[in-house]
C-alpha cells in the first residue's frame, strides 16, 4: 500500500459538513486539509452508480487539475426496506432548482419508508468509501459503514445532510443531536478514516 507523506493534503469534495469532520479526524496526525471547494476546482460530475465509482471520479479529477495527491469521499444512507436507496443517490435526492434542500429530503425519505409500510425500526447504514489518489493514477481505497435506524421527526441541529433522521445503533441519539467529537468517534467516516490512517499514513 502507499504512504501518503505530507502535512497538507487536498481533499477533493464541495461539502463543508464533510471537511469539517474530515479536518477534525486528520488533525491529531499533524494533517492540515485545504479542499477542492476552497481551491476554486471544479465539481466533477459524479456519473457512476457506485460510491467507489464517484470517489474515484472525485479524487483523479482534483489530482489531475493540481498535481497534488487528493482524498475524495463519497458517502450516503442505504435503507432497507427501500431496497437500499437511495444510497449512491442520497445527495440527488436533496436537489432542487435553487441548491440542495435536505430538510425536503429527509421528508421525502420518511414518506417512502411510510408508502411502503416499512417495519420498525426503520433500518438502514450511512456508507462512507474514501479514495486517495495520487497524479500518476495510483489510488487506495477504504471503505467504513454504520449502521442504525431511520427515526421520524428529525431531531438535531448539529452535523448536517441526513443526520437529524438517523440514529446509530447503540445510542439513544440522532447524529444530528451529537457534537461533531462525538460523531467523530463512531460514523461511517471515522470507520473509513480508521483504515486509511492504518493504510496510508502510519
Ligand atoms: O455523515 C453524514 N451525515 C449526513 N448526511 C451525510 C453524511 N455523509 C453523507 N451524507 C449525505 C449528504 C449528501 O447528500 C450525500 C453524499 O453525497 P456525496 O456526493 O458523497 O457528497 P456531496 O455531493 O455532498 O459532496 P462532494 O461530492 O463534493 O464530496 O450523503
Ligand atoms: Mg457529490
Amino acid at each position: 500500500m502507499r504512504k501518503f507523506s505530507g502535512d497538507r493534503l487536498l481533499v477533493a469534495t464541495h461539502n463543508r459538513g464533510k471537511l469539517e469532520e474530515i479536518a477534525k479526524l486528520l488533525e491529531p496526525f499533524g494533517i492540515d486539509v485545504t479542499s477542492a471547494g476552497e481551491m476554486g476546482l471544479a465539481e466533477p460530475i459524479e456519473t457512476e452508480s457506485t460510491f467507489v465509482g464517484n470517489a474515484r471520479i472525485k479524487a483523479h479529477f482534483a489530482t489531475q487539475a493540481t498535481g497534488l495527491p487528493a482524498l475524495a469521499d463519497d458517502s450516503g444512507i442505504s435503507i432497507d426496506a427501500l431496497d437500499g436507496a437511495p444510497g449512491v443517490y442520497t445527495a440527488d435526492w436533496a436537489e432542487t432548482p435553487t441548491g440542495r434542500d435536505f430538510g425536503m429530503a429527509m421528508a421525502k425519505t420518511w414518506d417512502r419508508l411510510e408508502a411502503v409500510n416499512a417495519p420498525f425500526p426503520r433500518r438502514a447504514q450511512f456508507r462512507c468509501t474514501l479514495v486517495l489518489a495520487w497524479p500518476d493514477g495510483h489510488d487506495e481505497v477504504f471503505e467504513g459503514v454504520m449502521p442504525g435506524q431511520v427515526v421520524w421527526p428529525m431531531r438535531g441541529d448539529q452535523g448536517h445532510g441526513y443526520d437529524p433522521i438517523f440514529q446509530p445503533d447503540g445510542f439513544d441519539l440522532t447524529f444530528g443531536e451529537m457534537d461533531r467529537w462525538q460523531k467523530n468517534q463512531i460514523s461511517h467516516r471515522a470507520d473509513a478514516f480508521r483504515k486509511l490512517v492504518a493504510g496510508c499514513f502510519t
